[in-house]
C-alpha cells in the first residue's frame, strides 16, 4: 500500500486598499499538490507558474516543509510532488503565502504533526511576516487579522461573500520586498489617524456586506498605494476605467503589479468585456471569493 495526498490552497488578495498587512480574501484560484512518497526528494512543476530553474533546498515548499518538521522533531520524508498552480508568480495573488501554507501543509500530513487551524494560521503568518494572505490562504473567506508581537494570530473569519472579483494581472513580477521597500518607514499622528479610519471603514463595510461603500474605502488607502502607484503599469487609468465601467472598487491585489475591482456579479461578463477591450496587454480573470481555504484528499493505492 502506498500513500496520496492532494493538497489545495486558494490564492489570495491582501489589503483591499486600505487594510494594509490585516485583511486578506482567498479566491477561487489555486495551488494544487499531488503528494507521494518516494525514495528521493522531486518537485515536479505542471505549468510555468513555478521557478523555472531551482536547487531542491532553495525551492520554498521544500524549505517551509522542511523548517517545520524540524520544528516539531520529526523527520521529513523524500516526496513527489507534482504543482500546478493558477497563481503567477510575484504578481500580488498570494503565490508565496499559497505555497507557505502548502508547505506547512504537506508537513502536517506526511509528518502526522496534527496541526490545529490555530497553529497553521500563526506559523504561515509568522513566516510571512503579516496574517493577510496567509489566514485567506488556511481559511478562505475574508479575513481580518492581528498578529500579536508573540506571532500569535486573531482573525476574524466571514464567509458569503456575495460580489465578483476582477483581476488585472501586468506582464511584469513585482517582488513584494521591493515594494515594501519605497514605504516610508513612520507617518505623522495625523495621517496615520486617517489612514486606519478608513481601513476601519473598509472592514466595517465588508463585515454588513455594503460593497458599494467597501469599494469606496477600498480606493482610499493611505498606508501604500499612494507609494506604489508609480510602480504599476496604469494603475491610474485601470481604477478610472473600472469606475466608468460600474465598478463598486480598484486596489492594488497585495503588493502589486496586479490589480483588483470588487463588482456587482450582475454585471460581471459586460464588465469584464469592457475592460479586456480596453487592457489588452492585462490577462483579466473573473473570480470569487473560495470559501474552503487549505482543503486535504487523502487516498491509499494498492501498489502493482
Ligand atoms: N509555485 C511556487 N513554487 C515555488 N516558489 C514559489 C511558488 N510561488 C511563489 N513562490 C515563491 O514566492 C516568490 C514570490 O513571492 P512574493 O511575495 O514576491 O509574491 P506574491 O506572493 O505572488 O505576491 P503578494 O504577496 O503581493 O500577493 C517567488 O519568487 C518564489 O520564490
Ligand atoms: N500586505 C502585504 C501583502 C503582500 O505580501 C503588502 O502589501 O506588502
Amino acid at each position: 500500500m502506498s500513500s496520496m495526498w492532494q493538497i489545495s490552497v486558494p490564492g489570495s488578495t491582501a489589503n483591499l486598499g486600505s487594510g494594509f498587512d490585516s485583511i486578506g480574501l482567498g479566491l477561487s484560484l489555486y495551488l494544487k499538490l499531488t503528494v507521494s512518497l518516494q525514495d528521493r526528494w522531486e518537485i515536479i512543476h505542471l505549468d510555468d507558474n513555478g521557478p523555472k530553474e531551482f536547487e531542491l533546498e532553495e525551492h520554498l515548499l521544500y524549505v517551509i516543509a522542511k523548517k517545520i518538521a524540524d520544528q516539531y522533531g520529526k523527520q521529513l520524508p523524500a516526496c513527489r510532488v507534482e504543482m500546478a498552480s493558477e497563481l503567477p508568480l510575484a504578481r500580488g495573488l498570494g503565490s508565496s503565502a499559497a505555497v507557505i501554507v502548502a508547505g506547512i501543509e504537506l508537513a502536517n500530513q506526511v509528518c502526522d504533526l496534527g496541526l490545529t487551524v490555530q497553529d497553521k494560521l500563526d506559523l504561515s503568518s509568522q513566516i510571512e511576516g503579516h496574517p493577510d494572505n496567509a489566514t485567506a490562504s488556511v481559511l478562505g473567506g475574508l479575513t481580518i487579522s492581528s498578529m500579536d508581537e508573540n506571532g500569535v494570530v486573531d482573525t476574524f473569519h466571514v464567509n458569503d461573500i456575495e460580489a465578483s472579483f476582477v483581476v488585472y494581472v501586468p506582464d511584469v513580477e513585482l517582488k513584494t520586498s521591493e515594494a515594501r521597500s519605497v514605504l516610508p518607514e513612520q507617518f505623522d499622528r495625523a495621517y496615520a489617524v486617517r489612514a486606519s479610519a478608513n481601513a476601519n471603514m473598509l472592514a466595517a463595510s465588508l463585515m454588513v456586506r455594503d460593497y458599494e461603500h467597501a469599494g469606496r474605502y477600498m480606493e482610499a488607502d493611505l498606508f501604500h498605494e499612494p507609494f506604489r502607484a508609480q510602480l504599476i503599469p496604469q494603475y491610474k487609468e485601470i481604477r478610472a476605467s473600472a469606475k466608468a465601467n460600474g465598478a463598486f472598487g480598484t486596489a492594488l491585489s497585495g503588493a502589486g503589479p496586479t490589480m483588483i475591482s470588487i463588482i456587482p456579479t450582475a454585471i460581471e461578463q459586460n464588465f469584464v468585456n469592457a475592460m479586456k477591450n480596453q487592457f489588452p496587454e492585462h490577462q483579466i480573470i473573473l473570480t470569487k471569493a473560495d470559501e474552503h481555504g487549505v482543503q486535504v484528499k487523502f487516498k491509499r493505492l494498492l501498489q502493482k
